[in-house]
């Protein structure tokens, strides 16, 4: 027999714990707008997606489009403006925001999802009530003694609830839900929400095995751009109250304790510019990226 027979054989026996660890279980991924340009990139992604479905893991997708949003914006004349990595939001903004994520974005990610076989369904937190959001409110720090500056980004929410019905309902059939960040306020109008934000709350109320952060780095790196394999919630403060995370990292840190104080057993970021990324990192035994997990000893 070829080398090359026994080395598949050889990944395959690799991954079959792991396939008998997961099977059943729910895997919340966030893919991440950057993670989404190379075609190349996203064959590879919805292949992972459908053989994960196939093994028996439950995936459940939640996307970002900040780029893409941007790249609208720009076209229409409007010009994108950040405060703490959130997009300022009014309602102009807000129209373009659901438009490009839940009309575009959205759809093709389903019909990538189907074209590899499995069976997809886009959705918005705005259906079946999925997201409650709230505003959220950005303080600025004015100095020491002062009250802190209250900005206004418009409508940027955070999550209030997860109502997970309809995924649970999805999923018994065999769909893979795919959902755009998007949020339904208390007078029904809506909120734009990181993705970041929407992939950990879901895995919380879904008390997922994983949340796995797709994104344009590495991982989480230190001080010195170094590879953080293996991170516990108490160095996450760490790295959040020393601004060794900073933009982008700070709401997928964020969102990955929230999710883990809920009770899902482990958070990664991982690279999506490496090929079948979600594979390695569940099937093989070094895996990639960083993995996030609860200090020793911790009940949380
Ligand atoms: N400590 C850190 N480790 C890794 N990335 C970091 C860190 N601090 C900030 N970042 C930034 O976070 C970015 C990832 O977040 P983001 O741009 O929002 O990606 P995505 O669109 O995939 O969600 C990286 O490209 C990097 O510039
Ligand atoms: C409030 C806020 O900033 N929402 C994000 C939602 C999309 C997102 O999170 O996309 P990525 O994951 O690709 O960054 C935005 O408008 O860009």
């Amino acid at each position: 027999m070829s080398d090359l027979k026994l080395d598949t054989a050889r990944v395959l026996v690799e991954a079959l714990p792991y396939i008998r660890l997961f099977y059943g279980k729910v895997v919340v991924v966030k893919y991440g707008g950057h993670a989404m340009v190379d075609p190349a990139l996203k064959e590879a992604f919805a292949q992972d997606i459908v053989l994960m479905k196939y093994v028996g893991i439950r995936p459940v997708i939640v996307h970002g489009g900040g780029p893409q949003i941007s790249e609208v914006m720009k076209k229409m004349g409007l010009k994108p403006v950040f405060v703490e990595g959130q997009r300022v939001t009014d309602p102009e903004t807000m129209s373009v925001v659901e438009m490009v994520l839940v009309g575009t974005v959205n759809k093709s990610i389903v019909s990538l999802i189907n074209r590899h076989g499995a069976r997809a369904v886009g959705l918005s937190g705005r259906d079946g009530d999925l997201i409650e959001a709230e505003k959220m409110q950005v303080y600025r720090y004015t100095g020491e003694d002062r009250p802190p500056e209250i900005i206004d980004i418009g409508r940027v929410g955070k999550v209030k609830k997860v109502n997970p019905e309809v995924l649970n309902t999805l999923m018994e059939k065999d769909f893979i839900p795919v959902i755009a960040p998007v949020g339904v306020g208390p007078d029904s109008e809506a909120y734009n929400i990181n993705a970041d934000l929407v992939a950990g709350a879901v895995a919380g109320a879904l008390s997922a095995e994983k949340v796995v952060y797709l994104t344009d780095v590495k991982g989480v790196l230190d001080e010195e751009g170094r590879l953080l394999s293996t991170i516990t919630l108490s160095q996450v403060e760490y790295l959040l109250s020393r601004e060794v995370a900073k933009g982008g990292m700070i709401p997928k840190l964020k969102s990955a304790k929230k999710a883990l104080s809920a009770g899902v057993k482990k958070a990664h970021v991982i690279d999506g510019r490496v090929p079948h990324a979600l594979l390695l990192e569940l099937f093989t035994d070094q895996g990639v990226g960083t993995e996030i997990v609860k200090d020793e000893g911790e009940t949380i």
